[in-house]
C-alpha cells in the first residue's frame, strides 16, 4: 500500500518541523490546506499577501495568526530590504537595479522563494492562483537549480481512488507542467529526476514506461524515433534502473496489452512511472486520469531545484493544497 504524502511525511517523523511558505496567503483553499497541514503537525506555515486580505481569510475560517501560522505582508516586512539587496545581486547581471530588485520582491511568489532561498522557509507553495509559468520562473530565478541537475522538470503523483481495480496502482507522471518540447535528451534527464522521485515519495522502485502513439515500432514517425532516442540515452546512463518503450499507455499500463504488444518487457503492463513525449500529452494524460479515472493529482512537484518549490493546479482542492505542503516537506528531507 502506498502511502499519501501527509502519510508518508508522520512516518518519517522529521526532528524539526517544516516551515512552508505559501504566495497565495488569502486564497481560501490555500488558507484552508494550509491550517489543515498545520493541525496535523505536518508543517509551521508563513500565509504570504496582502495582510489584512490573508487574515480576514483566517478569521472567515476560524482561525488566527500564531507561532505556526505566520502572516507576512512583502509591503511591510521586515526582511523586504534584506531580500531586496540578495534579489538584485542574483539578477544584476540580467539589467535587474535596485529599483526594481525592490518591486520583485514584494510580489508574494518572489518574497515566498526569497524565504526558501534565505532559510527562512524549507519550501514554498503556489499556484492555486498564478499560472505555472509565474511559479516556476520564480523558483528557477530565485532558488535556482540544484548542483547535480541538468535541468529543472516536473511531476504529478498520482493515486488511485480507494477501491479501485484492474491494476490500479500509484504513478508518477512527467513531464505534465513544465517541459513543453523535450529534446530526446531531455526526455533521458526527466527519465533520471523522476526514477529518484519515484523512490522518495511513492518508496518503491521505478519501472519506467517511455510513452508515445507506437509500441515497439509499431509506427513510424519522427515524434517516435525522438521517444526511442530518449529511452535510449536513459538506458546507457541509467543501466540499472527498469525502463522500456516505445510504448502506447495501455501497453505500459495493462498487463494482458503488454504482453500482447510488447511480449518478453518486464516493465510493459507493469510500469510506474510514465514519461510523456510533450508537455500537450502529459497535461491531457494526466487531467483525464484524474476527472476521468478519480486519481488524486498531487503537483506539479518540481524536480531539479535547490531547495523546493512546488506548484498547483488552478483547478486545485485544500486537500491537495495539504498534501502539496506534505510533498514539499518531504522533498526537503531528501535534499
Ligand atoms: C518554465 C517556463 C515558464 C519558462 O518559460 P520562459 O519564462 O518563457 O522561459 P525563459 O526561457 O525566459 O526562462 C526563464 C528562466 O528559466 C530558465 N529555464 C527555463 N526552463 C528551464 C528548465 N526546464 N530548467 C532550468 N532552467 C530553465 C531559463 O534559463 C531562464 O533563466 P534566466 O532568467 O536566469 O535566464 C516555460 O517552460 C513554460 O511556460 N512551460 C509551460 C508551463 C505551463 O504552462 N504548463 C501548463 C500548466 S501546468
Ligand atoms: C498543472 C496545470 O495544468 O495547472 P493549471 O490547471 O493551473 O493550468
Amino acid at each position: 500500500m502506498t502511502l499519501l504524502p501527509q502519510e508518508l511525511l508522520k512516518s518519517k517523523a522529521p526532528s524539526s518541523r517544516p516551515v512552508i511558505s505559501l504566495c497565495e496567503g488569502s486564497d481560501p483553499r490555500i488558507v484552508a490546506g494550509a491550517l489543515a497541514a498545520h493541525q496535523a503537525d505536518l508543517a509551521n506555515v508563513i500565509l504570504v499577501g496582502d495582510a489584512d486580505a490573508v487574515r480576514a481569510e483566517l478569521s472567515s475560517q476560524g482561525a488566527s495568526e500564531s507561532e505556526g501560522v505566520q502572516v507576512h505582508d512583502p509591503l511591510t516586512s521586515p526582511l523586504t530590504s534584506k531580500f531586496a539587496a540578495e534579489y538584485h545581486d542574483l539578477r544584476k547581471h540580467k539589467g535587474v537595479d535596485e529599483a526594481k530588485a525592490l518591486t520583485a520582491v514584494q510580489t508574494p511568489v518572489v518574497y515566498a522563494a526569497m524565504l526558501v532561498r534565505l532559510g527562512h522557509a524549507t519550501g514554498t507553495v503556489g499556484g492555486a492562483v498564478l499560472t505555472t509559468g509565474d511559479i516556476v520562473r520564480s523558483a528557477i530565478q530565485v532558488i535556482g537549480m540544484h548542483k547535480d541537475a541538468a535541468m529543472v522538470s516536473s511531476f504529478f503523483l498520482m493515486y488511485p481512488p480507494k477501491n479501485a481495480t484492474n491494476g490500479a496502482r500509484a504513478m508518477l507522471y512527467s513531464d505534465c507542467g513544465l517541459v513543453i518540447d523535450p529534446s530526446a535528451q531531455e526526455l533521458s534527464e526527466i527519465a533520471k529526476a523522476s526514477s529518484k522521485s519515484c523512490r522518495a515519495l511513492l518508496e518503491t522502485e521505478p519501472k519506467i514506461g517511455f510513452l508515445s502513439f507506437s509500441t515497439k515500432g509499431s509506427a513510424k514517425h519522427t515524434a517516435v524515433s525522438k521517444v526511442a532516442e530518449g529511452l535510449a540515452l536513459f538506458k546507457e546512463t541509467a543501466p540499472d534502473i527498469e525502463a522500456d518503450g516505445e510504448f502506447q499507455f495501455d501497453a505500459a499500463f495493462v498487463p494482458s496489452v503488454g504482453e500482447r504488444k510488447a511480449p518478453g518487457s518486464s516493465v510493459a503492463g507493469h510500469a510506474n512511472v510514465m514519461i510523456f513525449p510533450n508537455l500537450d500529452a502529459g497535461n491531457i494524460g494526466y487531467k483525464i486520469t484524474q476527472r476521468l479515472g478519480g486519481y488524486m493529482a498531487i503537483g506539479p512537484v518540481m524536480q531539479g531545484l535547490a531547495k523546493p518549490a512546488n506548484d498547483l493546479s488552478r483547478g486545485c482542492i485544500a486537500e491537495d493544497v495539504t498534501e502539496m505542503i506534505a510533498v514539499t516537506a518531504l522533498q526537503s528531507l531528501n535534499q
